[in-house]
């Protein structure tokens, strides 16, 4: 279920190698894939753009975090931003939470320009962005400002992700994810660094998780589309995945297949 053109190198010679063998199969599999990738190993000299896009709770931002720390990529996240200036108590803080509360994506215009704000100030820096684009119109907002060289879909079925955020618990002030079966807390109940209580998101309660999945269900799938020489973000007809476990595809602009 991994498509990537690009062969992968040796795996002695991957950065993260040892990290490699140690992590679940899964990620392996992810790792290899996107170190394997010319754009990651940044043959061409440029700076490396990538994207995680996919559905609530299919791993973004665990998957981000690793690929991050092990590329040496900067991340950026559209819930981090979100949190932060919700904790902030920020008139998009504020806007988000009702939006949030309802299951809800937060509006195109609202997301675009504070995400295209912050990455600004990291024109020089290769990064990770993770959570955005998540609707064709922010799609196409990035685009037009940045190129963007690997896009890596995570495709979960959605009986899998509500299993996973059911027991997803986070730290509020740090914003680290917890999972009492995935990555469970070193003691019950609190977070493994500051021993401080954890919670549980309103929005992975049932009630607005099953919304939330209503709402990323009825949004078109948005993918990447390489077609000829024509790269462009779209709608595609693709069914959403029914295997069980993460399927990670890949897809890496043309111009670095050369
Ligand atoms: N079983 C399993 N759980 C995972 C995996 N990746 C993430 N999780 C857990 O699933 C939940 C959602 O992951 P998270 O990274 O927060 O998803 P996001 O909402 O897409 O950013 C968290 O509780 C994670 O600990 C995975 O590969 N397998
Ligand atoms: N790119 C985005 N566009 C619109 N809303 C977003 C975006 N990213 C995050 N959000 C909002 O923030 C919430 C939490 O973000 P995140 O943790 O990435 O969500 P999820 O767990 O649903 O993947 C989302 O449910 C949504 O309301």
């Amino acid at each position: 279920a991994l498509s990537c053109t690009c062969r992968p190198p040796p795996r002695s010679k991957w950065p993260g190698a040892q990290l490699a063998e140690r992590t679940r199969p899964e990620f392996r599999a992810q790792l290899s894939v996107a170190w394997s990738c010319p754009a990651a190993v940044g043959a061409s000299g440029r700076l490396l753009r990538t994207v995680i896009p996919g559905a609530p709770g299919s791993g973004k931002h665990t998957l981000a975090l690793r690929i991050t720390k092990h590329f040496r990529l900067k991340k950026f996240s559209s819930w981090d931003l979100i949190r932060e200036n919700m904790l902030r108590d920020t008139e998009i803080g504020v806007l988000a939470k009702v939006f949030m509360d309802q299951g809800k994506l937060i509006p195109d215009d609202v997301m675009t320009r504070v995400t295209l704000h912050q990455l600004k100030n990291f024109s020089q820096e290769s990064w990770l962005l993770c959570g955005f684009p998540r609707t064709l119109r922010q799609a196409e907002a990035l685009d037009r400002v940045y190129q963007i060289h690997l896009v890596l879909n995570l495709n979960v079925p959605s009986e899998v992700i509500q299993q996973r955020l059911s027991a997803r618990w986070i730290h509020p002030g740090s914003g680290r994810v917890y999972n009492l079966e995935f990555k469970p807390p070193k003691v019950v109940g609190v977070d493994d660094l500051t021993g401080e209580p954890f919670v549980q998101r309103e929005d992975d309660r049932p009630e607005t998780l099953i919304k939330r999945l209503k709402v990323y269900e009825d949004q078109p799938n948005l993918s990447w589309n390489i077609t000829g020489r024509r790269e462009c973000w779209k709608h595609s007809p693709e069914q959403r995945p029914t295997r069980s476990g993460p399927v990670c595809m890949l897809s890496c602009k043309q111009k670095f297949h050369k």
